[in-house]
């Protein structure tokens, strides 16, 4: 994904805040468009001793060269996806709901650092399009510094009050814009597949990128959606001009947006909820939520249904996320869709493999009920091992069919 508006000239820096941080800590940064990218880059050049840095879907490519600092993450997202590839980053395998509760376990003394709007009259701040873990982690962490930064928008987030906070740095720099990766012939035709499997009035969870976009438009006919999404990007803006989706009445919760200015300007005017992890996941989870219909995509699928999203035999390249309790939660929900959606092919692989090539299990195959290719949609629901086995082959590209079938007989 490009990145583009990440300048700074007027950032106000202070390095004094660096003396809060001892060794031991664990200093865990704010992520997305709420990234507090000046304060991250401030520790990345200072670089101190004996301390742990935890980032998540990061837009500073401070963090593309080797850190001098050990990094943690749950995923190989964004500049870290090429350190983590080359095992330069320490990846925890946890849920994004989870992470709170996951960092606080390692027993460290936590250093929270976050990007918030400027203050209001009532003396507090506005987290504005991103609630990551990082807002868990605040009643918890011995030290929080944020970043004001005087052009994040006020969204309907949580608000903090300033008393919070032990250090502040104050900057003005617009949110980054992050390109949707253009689409393919490929993409569209896996979205048509996935589309026919949403109902109307159906709420949906999508990712960002590429294959979202081309799902979002796909359901351009839809009527009646509703979105409750951790993570959003300008898919949300084609429901919104298709007038699949009514923004308000809480028809569209997310805890973070990642897009273009029209996408922030949609939320801030739409006054769409921008709620912690826990409020977006958890209705879902419960099984609360009709018609929830779950699409995540995978590195590769095997013939029982068990998906990997996280490692390819050359490294870690993606992420846990919100991945399998998405999809538990697809199964949970009266009317709802469990899908993983993938392209058949990357290069002369197939995608649709007799054992996962990668040293990960991201969502078991008791979690999936719909596989879906460009090929077609694979409907596991019901169906015993060699059923399942049957109906992924038959969504596999055909050059790769026959190599599957014999992979079965032996
Ligand atoms: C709220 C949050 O922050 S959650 C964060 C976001 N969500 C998650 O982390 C959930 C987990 N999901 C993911 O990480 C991603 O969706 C992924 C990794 C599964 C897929 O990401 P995509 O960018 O769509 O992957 P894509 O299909 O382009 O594959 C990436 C590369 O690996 C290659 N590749 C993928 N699968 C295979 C395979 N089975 N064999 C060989 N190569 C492969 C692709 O060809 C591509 O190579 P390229 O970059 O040279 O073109």
């Amino acid at each position: 994904m490009s990145v583009a508006g990440i300048d700074r000239p007027e950032a106000v820096r202070s390095a004094d805040w660096l003396e809060l941080i001892r060794p031991g800590d664990l200093v865990v940064v704010a992520q997305g468009v709420g990234e507090p990218t000046v304060l991250l880059e401030t520790v990345l050049a200072a670089s101190p001793d004996d301390v742990d840095l935890f980032v998540g879907l990061s837009h500073s490519a401070a963090l593309a060269p080797p850190a001098a600092m050990p990094l943690l993450s749950f995923g190989a997202l964004g500049p870290l996806g090429a350190p983590a590839h080359r095992g330069r980053v320490g990846v925890i395998p946890a849920h994004f709901d989870d992470l709170p509760r996951v960092l606080r376990e390692r027993g460290q003394d936590i250093v929270v650092l976050i990007q918030v709007g400027p203050v209001d009259a009532d003396g507090t701040h506005g987290l504005g399009m991103a609630v990551d873990h990082t807002y868990e982690l605040l009643a918890h962490a011995r030290v929080v510094v944020a970043e004001v930064n005087d052009q994040m928008p006020p969204t309907a987030s949580p608000r903090i009050a300033a008393a919070t906070f032990d250090a502040v740095v104050e900057t003005s720099r617009p949110l980054p814009v992050v390109a949707t990766p253009p689409t393919t012939g490929v993409h569209d035709r896996i979205a048509e597949h996935v589309a026919g499997l949403v109902p109307d009035e159906a709420t949906l969870q999508l990712g960002i990128g590429a294959m979202a976009f081309a799902i979002g438009r796909a359901l351009s006919d839809r009527v009646g959606l509703s979105v409750r999404s951790t993570l959003v990007g300008d898919w949300l803006l084609e429901l919104e001009r298709s007038g699949s989706i009514r923004t308000g009445g809480g028809a569209v919760v997310i805890s973070e947006a990642a897009g273009s200015a029209e996408l922030y300007d949609l939320v801030t005017r739409g006054a769409i909820p921008v709620r912690p992890v826990a409020d977006v996941v958890g209705p879902a989870a419960r099984g609360e939520v009709a018609r929830f219909v779950a699409v995540n995509s995978a590195l590769e699928v095997d013939l029982t249904g068990q998906v990997n999203a996280e490692a390819l035999p050359t490294g870690y390249i993606g992420g846990i996320g919100g991945q399998s309790e998405f999809l538990r939660a697809g199964q949970r929900s009266p009317g709802g869709r469990s899908i993983v959606a993938l392209p058949a092919t990357a290069g002369r692989y197939s995608r649709i493999v007799g054992s996962l090539t990668g040293d990960a299990v991201t969502s078991p195959r008791s979690n999936v009920d719909f596989v879906v290719t460009e090929h077609g949609v694979a409907d596991l629901r019901g169906r015993s091992l060699a059923e399942r086995a049957d109906a992924l082959i038959a969504i596999a590209a055909p050059e790769h069919r026959t190599t599957l079938k014999e992979g079965l007989a032996r």
